[in-house]
């Protein structure tokens, strides 16, 4: 019997995030720089040979059946005719809901350790295939590295990022993607921009915006506040809010970072974290 995979799932922040358009089927065209970062879901996948798939720790406000890491487990299982089971222990560190895409990771993490374990031997883009069936996000946490990313996010051309230290603070909200996908006063329009933009220009820091954040904004207090309070305590810094909220940051000297963490307010959670240039647990070639 082989021995459990014990896995490390790392959240990503969007470093800006564009909607470019819409696709015939609602989904939205985006362009996104997605950062790895060292906030991590632990994971550990057992093999069982009764073909049984189970969940034996997780979210308690996630059903077991609803949750990414066994619907991913499924997706595999269906799709490898493998008569194999697993068990999976998952440690959430991650917050939900918080556009840090600990989902999307747990999910690409047991795609990932699953193809190990149970052998079926997919490659990396049949990965990342069945990954985008689960969420827009997953084939981006299978490529394994920071990526400029096009389509809906699964279109991936690997970046090199420069060591960063972000300030993350989750305002305690949860917000649920689609709810923020199908407002009428999302911007859905932003002119096209190129990789080489993104690269030559003079700040990452400050590159393009997120489009989500206005309606966000709008229809939430408390992330708003966060980001107040962060250009209020780093004026010089160009806080931002993460995929579709509710998580806002900004890059700051690990310094300041530590210094504004420990003065938050206690209503708000928050994470001084270090970009990452690989996954923690499998790297882009293998
Ligand atoms: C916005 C982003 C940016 O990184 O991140 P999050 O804030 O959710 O982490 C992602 O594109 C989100 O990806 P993910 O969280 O996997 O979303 P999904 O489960 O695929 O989609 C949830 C719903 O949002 C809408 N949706 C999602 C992605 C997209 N490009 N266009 C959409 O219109 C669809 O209605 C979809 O049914
Ligand atoms: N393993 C999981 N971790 C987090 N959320 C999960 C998981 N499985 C299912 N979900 C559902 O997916 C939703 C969004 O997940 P998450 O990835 O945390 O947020 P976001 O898309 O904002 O980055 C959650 O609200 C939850 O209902």
């Amino acid at each position: 019997m082989t021995k459990p995979l014990q896995l490390k799932a790392p959240a990503k922040v969007n470093r800006f995030l564009h909607i470019t358009g819409q696709r015939p089927d609602g989904y939205h065209l985006l362009q996104t720089v997605f950062q790895l970062i060292d906030l991590e879901d632990h994971v550990t996948i057992d093999c069982r040979l009764d073909g049984a798939i189970v969940r034996t720790n997780g979210p308690s406000n996630v059903k077991p059946d609803d949750d990414l890491v066994i619907r991913a487990a499924k997706l595999l299982k269906e799709t490898s005719q493998t008569p194999l089971g697993c068990n999976i222990h998952l440690e959430k560190n991650i917050p939900m809901g918080a556009g840090l895409g600990g989902g999307s990771s747990d999910a690409a993490t047991v795609l990932w350790g699953l193809n190990e374990l149970w052998n079926t031997g997919l490659t990396r883009q049949e990965l990342m295939n069945l990954g985008v069936r689960l969420g827009a996000d997953v084939p981006f946490f299978l490529l394994g590295q920071n990526a400029f990313a096009e389509g809906i996010g699964e279109i991936l051309h690997p970046i090199e990022l420069p060591e960063t230290t972000l300030l993350v603070i989750y305002p305690k909200v949860h917000i649920p993607t689609v709810d923020i996908f199908k407002s009428p006063d999302l911007t859905r329009n932003h002119p096209a921009v190129t990789m080489s933009d993104f690269i030559e220009s003079a700040n990452f820091d400050q590159f393009g915006s997120n489009d989500c954040e206005k309606v966000v904004v709008q229809k939430y207090q408390e992330v708003a506040a966060a980001l107040d309070w962060l250009h209020q305590k780093a004026p010089l810094s160009s806080p931002r809010m993460s995929g579709s909220g509710s998580s806002v940051f900004t890059a700051l000297e690990p310094n300041l970072a530590k210094i504004l963490l420990n003065q938050l307010p206690n209503q708000w959670i928050g994470f001084v974290v270090r970009g990452l240039h690989r996954h923690p647990s499998y790297n882009p070639s293998s």
